[in-house]
């Protein structure tokens, strides 16, 4: 648990989907996404090496998704994670889920939290609105990487003369690593 409060107002759209036969895969793009689902499988997660893992249904739990919202607040500790909901097989119950989506509001301006970064910690981000971010994204599709336009090209590695110099080291944040967790 990240020991912050997030200084942004959040709309608050519950959203409930019904029967959908399938999802391509897409990252969320609101702050966090929370998602019950009833006990028909086919939500499955994306690792880095492009396998895809599936997400047990679980009616009793709830799936808490990072959005590319809260990747950009943290500077890219969380990463929102790339899913996609495959079609039930026949003959088996259609896939219920409740999803909350937890999004800025629309002239929120999104930009790592300076809580959360580390002295001399560049951004990974140039700020950008919410309004922004969706006019950005509707000229996308579905499953193309929609942090694309607001990513600031990466700090440069120091030098060997500079390496000694720590004071004056950029740290980058460490890739989170992927969990899914069950919230009972
Ligand atoms: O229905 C699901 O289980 C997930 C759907 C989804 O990923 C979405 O609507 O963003
Ligand atoms: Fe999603």
């Amino acid at each position: 648990m990240v020991g912050v409060t997030v200084p942004i107002s959040v709309d608050t759209i519950p959203l409930v989907k019904c029967a959908h036969a399938a999802a391509a895969a897409h990252t969320d793009p609101q702050i966090i996404s929370v998602l019950r689902s009833n006990r028909t499988g086919g939500l499955q997660i994306a690792l880095p090496d492009g396998r895809w893992v599936p997400v047990a249904p679980d009616p009793d739990s709830l799936f808490v998704n990072v959005g590319d919202s809260l990747q950009v607040l943290t500077n890219g500790r969380f990463r929102s994670v790339k899913h996609r909901v495959v079609a039930p097989a026949e003959g088996q119950q259609p896939r219920l889920s409740v999803i909350y989506f937890g999004g800025p509001a629309p002239t929120q301006r999104i930009a790592p939290l300076p809580e959360l970064m580390r002295e001399g910690e560049q951004s990974l981000y140039r700020d950008f609105t919410w309004a922004e971010y969706k006019k950005a994204a509707y000229k996308s599709r579905l499953g193309d990487h929609r942090l694309g336009p607001f990513e600031l090209p990466a700090a440069e590695e120091p030098t060997s003369s500079d390496k000694h110099c720590g004071s004056n080291a950029v740290q980058l944040p460490a890739p989170a690593p992927l969990h899914v967790a069950r919230v009972h």
